[in-house]
């Protein structure tokens, strides 16, 4: 019996490439046996090596894509990535509204790691002001923390003081990423408004990170459509990470992508 069909919904940019955004939420939803649904915001022509160029959609455009995914095929869980623009993310916070959307991982995409900008300057402010308070998860890595928040982050204690701030802010779990901090141990957090619970791993010694952000958020959105709580959704998660950059598939002469074929549950 092939039994229950969880679904979920990403709302993010394309990456040509296959590494990162909607591809990579993709490829990881399928992995973990969720099934996927897509709201591109912008097409970006992008590859191992950096983005090449970047093609917002029209509001209208995303507007409709949500539109036909909500009437018709109910996502259990709803992510977001490459928001870009003021006027997509006011519209992507109305439709969550409107569509009394609960479980949303908001993932606030701000710079691919070659330095090209996803997201406009001016538009810091709406993703505060209107994306966060709808937030169940909000997984910024060290240096969306810093913007969102304007503070410095350079120790634990730091990240831990942005991650309150954050949880005032309007969300509900705040999970930091820890992948940008220093040194060979890497450790991500949750927020849960009362404690810390931190995720300690090995850094892995490579250039193939490509869309590690993207596939770790995607991992904690599909477990939430499966109705885990969010500790077990970190802790399949940060497993799911793990494997895919220790096994990376080592193409294009860049910053490869990881493997979303290399974890099994
Ligand atoms: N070199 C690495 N080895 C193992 N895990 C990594 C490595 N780099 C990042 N990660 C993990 O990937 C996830 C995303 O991390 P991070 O790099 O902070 O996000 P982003 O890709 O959004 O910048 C985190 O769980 C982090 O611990
Ligand atoms: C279309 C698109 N969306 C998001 C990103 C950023 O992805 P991330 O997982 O943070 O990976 P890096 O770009 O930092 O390697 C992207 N690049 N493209």
């Amino acid at each position: 019996m092939r039994g229950m069909v969880y679904k979920a919904l990403t709302i993010a940019g394309s990456d040509s490439g296959g590494g990162a955004g909607i591809q990579a939420d993709l490829k990881t939803f399928h992995q973990l046996r969720v099934f996927g649904m897509s709201a591109i915001t912008a097409v970006t022509a992008q590859n191992t090596l950096g983005v090449q160029g970047v093609y917002p959609l029209s509001v209208e455009a995303v507007e409709r894509q949500i539109d036909s995914v909500a009437v018709d095929l109910s996502p259990h869980a709803v992510k977001t990535g490459m928001l870009f623009s003021q006027e997509m993310i006011e519209l992507v916070a109305h439709k969550i509204k409107q569509y009394k959307w609960m479980s949303v991982v908001v993932d606030p995409v701000m710079i691919a790691k070659g330095g090209a900008p996803l997201l406009k300057q001016e538009a810091v402010e709406a993703l505060q002001r209107h994306m966060l308070p709808l937030a169940y998860v909000l997984t910024p890595n060290i240096p969306e923390a810093e913007v969102l928040t304007n503070m410095r982050i350079e120790t634990l204690e730091q990240r831990k003081e942005a991650a309150k701030k954050l949880h005032d802010m309007g969300v509900r779990y705040v999970v930091m990423k820890g992948g940008h901090g220093e040194g060979n141990e890497l450790v991500d957090i949750l927020y849960d408004g009362e404690q810390f619970y931190e995720w300690k791993s090995k850094r892995i010694d490579t250039k193939h990170t490509h869309g590690t952000g993207c596939t770790f958020a995607a991992a904690i959105t599909a477990q939430l459509a499966k109705g885990k709580t969010i500790y077990e959704a970190v802790d399949v998660a940060k497993r799911f990470i793990q494997v895919a950059v220790e096994q990376t598939l080592q193409i294009g002469s860049g910053h490869g992508p990881t493997n979303h074929w290399a974890f099994h549950e």
